[in-house]
């Protein structure tokens, strides 16, 4: 079979898969009875006027009577899709409705996913604040950067529950895992680590930021974006990029590849050339991370490079750096507690409870579900799996604790019970 038939047949599989047998990935469900006219009576009128009346008289009981405190409003404008770039509100829904089918099918925690046609960044600010009655969380989809951290930064100010752009924070949550892993694994560490980010927009800027917190050394980084590399000689950066400026002589993505440790790409397709790979350091760690085609293909990086670790963002090869393995459980803590907003603490429990799950023996019903006989810590498994139960027992523990420790939590942590456990 042809390549072009191998693309052919797999753009066929997705639209089949989300136009049959009903069109698109997610529904509402029912949670009571519906069957007699005693239950409709309960359901609406007239027995729904006693919760309304209870929660009028205190707005706290909306979390013992509706659906809020498990909902979660995904909202976009698609101006950053994926790696596709600004394709508009409704061109982004499949993405919002895939959020659901994952924060649903890992943390059973209930999505509306909301596309939303603003015409410039304040309208969607307003239409979103308006909205804190119907959820328990907001979690921003692909909204572009700069816009998003406005966005992000004037709805946390605004609302008194978690607003969380996973593109920026779910991203550098499961980069700075990996990444310390693989690192680990290669015998070196983010605190000595030369590290190239190439894309220093949503996902970019935000991974810098949590990198240096942890440990990377300003002087060992160097941050490339359409310009080149953002250096102290260029004089209009924008703002979110003024922090990466380096003194440096070098000015491509190949000056600044040259023994470097780490590549970090969250840009676009194949931006990582073979020549670019060859004159990294030695044991580089490679996370080309563009969705849906990477900054370089891993059979190309590894006929390159026999001593390397490499990561993508999707699913069809080993190490998968993908938000997924943070948004459900993050938010499933954050319910749980209700907290008011998710703290830079509560990401670093994720972060830590992550990298250190990863390095414990792989469970046989996680083998299974890949139809593997072994797996285990190594250069193809730097990450636990999505189907690894123990992320539900674990992730969310550690983020409420750290939700309680900051003081954003409105209630203790009680875990929600998830369907067929227990
Ligand atoms: N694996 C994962 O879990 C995730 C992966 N991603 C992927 O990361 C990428 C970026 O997403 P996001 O941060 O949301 O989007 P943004 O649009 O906010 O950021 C993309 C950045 O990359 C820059 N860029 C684009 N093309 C090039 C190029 N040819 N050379 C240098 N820089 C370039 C953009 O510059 P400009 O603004 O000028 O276009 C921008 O600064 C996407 O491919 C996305 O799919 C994102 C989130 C999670
Ligand atoms: C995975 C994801 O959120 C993205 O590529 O935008
Ligand atoms: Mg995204």
């Amino acid at each position: 079979m042809t390549q072009r038939s191998d693309a052919d047949q797999r753009r066929h599989e997705a639209l089949d898969y989300h136009a049959n047998p009903q069109p698109g990935k997610i529904a509402t469900a029912i949670t009571k009875p519906t069957e007699t006219a005693r239950d409709l009576a309960l359901a609406y009128s007239p027995g729904v006027a006693e919760p309304v009346r209870a929660i009028a008289a205190d707005p706290d009981a909306a979390w013992q009577y509706t659906a809020r405190g498990n909902l979660v409003a995904v909202i976009s404008d698609g101006s950053a899709i994926l790696g596709l770039g600004d394709l508009g509100p409704l061109a982004s829904k499949p993405v919002m409705e895939g959020k659901g089918v994952l924060f649903k099918r890992f943390a059973d925690i209930d999505v509306v996913d909301l596309e939303v046609e603003a015409e410039n960044p304040q309208a969607f600010i307003d239409t979103v604040r308006r909205l804190e009655p119907s959820f328990g969380g907001i979690n921003l989809e692909d909204i572009c950067a700069p816009r998003c951290f406005e966005i992000e930064a004037a709805l946390t100010e605004a609302m008194d529950i978690p607003v969380f752009h996973d593109d920026q924070h779910g991203t550098a949550i499961i980069i700075a895992a990996g990444l310390t892993n693989a690192l680990r694994l290669q015998g070196k560490r983010l605190e000595e680590a030369r590290l190239v980010l190439v894309g220093a927009g949503a996902a970019g800027t935000a991974t810098l930021n949590l990198l240096l917190d942890m440990g990377l050394k300003r002087e060992n980084l160097l941050v490339v974006d359409r310009v080149g590399v953002l250096h102290e000689g260029l004089d209009d950066l924008p703002k979110h990029h003024r922090r990466f400026a380096a003194k440096t002589e070098a000015r491509t993505l190949a000056d600044a590849l040259v023994g470097a440790d780490a590549f970090v790409g969250l840009s676009a397709p194949n931006l990582l050339s073979e020549e670019m790979l060859a004159s990294m350091a030695e044991k580089p760690v490679v996370f080309a991370l563009a969705n849906p085609d990477p900054e370089i293909l891993p059979e190309v990086a590894h006929q390159v490079r026999d001593d390397l670790i490499m990561a993508t963002g999707r699913s069809d090869y080993p190490n998968q750096v993908n938000n997924v393995l943070a948004f459900p459980f993050i938010f499933r803590g954050a319910l749980d507690c209700r907290a008011r907003r998710i703290t830079p603490n509560m990401k670093i429990a994720c972060v830590e409870a992550l990298a250190a799950l990863a390095r414990e023996a792989v469970l046989e019903s996680v083998l299974k579900a890949y139809d593997l006989d072994a797996m285990g810590f190594g250069p193809d498994y730097i990450l636990p799996k999505p189907f690894d139960p123990r992320l539900i027992e674990r992730l969310p523990a550690a983020v409420a604790r750290a939700a309680e420790a900051d003081g954003v939590a409105r209630t203790a942590y009680r875990p929600h019970p998830m369907p067929g456990v227990g």
